[in-house]
């Protein structure tokens, strides 16, 4: 992997999301080279004039190049933000067909260059395209890695930091499940500056209502942005550098992530939202916390509805 130059990623799709992570990576100094990939090969050279001008004025020195698939080869990281995005009105899940075909030609190219790194997803369905990239590629599930419900937390934990007059660094409160719809506040282990949420609303009926409202306003966040500007791209790019921080920095820090879920799932698992420890190996361990009967219940659905949706891909999948 990469051990005797720097640290290297490779992006492939950059489009909204890919150009603002990579914008984002170059203002943070992460790693030493910034490969980007994709389709539309004249923006890529203007993209990589643009960042590479910026460069100087970044946190450390950072080379941006525009790639090929065989530049991934020797990348510590590739990092897929390729595909279809929602238009007004469209679910994530509506994405599905579409994307898969188009994850199977990048990570079949991508395993071609011999790549042997970690893989870091965000194109939705992404829970469903990290499940796919897992199978695709063939690698470990510890080293593909979902973007998952990282930005769901994010946003929970602003509109909580707003309502409780906190930075939202002391609030502790995970979105996990799927990214869409079905996700779920882990309401049993929120805490406001260290104190249990729970109690902090247990005899305030307005205060309870409008924590309520701000698991709604989190989950529909990505429908309101989109009909407001087109697209969510901002907030995804700040949680898959947050990612790629924790990775290459080998951090053992806990983000909600999408991981590969198993065991009492059956014999073909899914990928979905949960909070796990990242390092340099990937996903080093998946933090179980224990679920009240009703947050289980919503997390067991939010499987479900993941399964489901990847239920017709399965045979492809398994015969890759
Ligand atoms: N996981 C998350 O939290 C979020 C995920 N997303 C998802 O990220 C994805 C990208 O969204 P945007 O950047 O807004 O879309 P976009 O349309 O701006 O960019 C997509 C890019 O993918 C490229 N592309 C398409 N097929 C390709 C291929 N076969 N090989 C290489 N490049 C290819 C296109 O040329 C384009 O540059 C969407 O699926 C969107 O739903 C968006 C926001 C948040
Ligand atoms: C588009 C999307 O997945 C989001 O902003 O959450």
């Amino acid at each position: 992997m990469n051990k005797f130059k720097g640290k290297k990623v490779a992006l492939v799709g950059n489009g909204l999301v890919g150009s603002s992570y990579a914008f984002s990576m170059i203002n943070q100094g992460i790693c030493d080279e910034f490969v980007i990939i994709d389709l539309d090969k004249k923006k890529v050279i203007g993209d990589v004039m643009d960042l590479n001008h910026g460069t100087l004025y970044g946190a450390s020195p950072i080379k941006v190049k525009a790639g090929e698939y065989e530049d991934c080869k020797d990348a510590d990281l590739v990092v897929i933000c390729a595909g279809a995005a929602q238009k007004p009105g469209e679910t994530r899940l509506d994405l599905v067909a579409k994307n898969m075909k188009i994850f199977k030609s990048i990570v079949t190219k991508v395993m071609e260059s011999g790549f042997d790194g970690i893989f870091l997803i965000a194109t939705n369905p992404v829970d469903v395209l990290s499940y796919a990239t897992m199978k695709f590629s063939g690698l470990p599930k510890e080293r593909v890695i979902g973007s998952g419900t990282i930005l769901d937390t994010a946003r929970f934990r602003y509109l909580l930091s707003e309502e409780f007059n906190v930075a939202p660094q002391s609030v502790h409160a995970n979105i996990i499940g799927e990214h869409g719809d079905s996700e779920l506040p882990v309401w049993s282990h929120a805490n406001i500056s260290g104190k249990p949420l729970r109690s902090i609303i247990e005899n305030d009926e307005s205060r309870k209502h409008r924590v309520e409202e701000i698991f709604v306003e989190t989950r529909d966040a990505a429908y309101q942005i989109i009909e407001s500007k087109g697209a969510t791209y901002y907030g995804v790019a700040m949680g898959l550098m947050r990612i790629t921080k924790a990775i290459l920095n080998n951090q053992d820090v806990v983000l909600t992530v999408s991981a590969y879920l198993e065991g009492e799932y059956g014999n073909e698992g899914v990928y979905i939202g949960v909070p796990a420890l990242i390092n340099r190996t990937g996903i080093k361990e998946i933090i179980e916390m224990p679920l009240n009967e009703e947050e289980k219940s919503l997390f067991d659905r939010s499987v479900l509805v993941l399964k489901d949706i990847q239920a017709p891909f399965e045979e492809e999948l398994a015969n890759k």
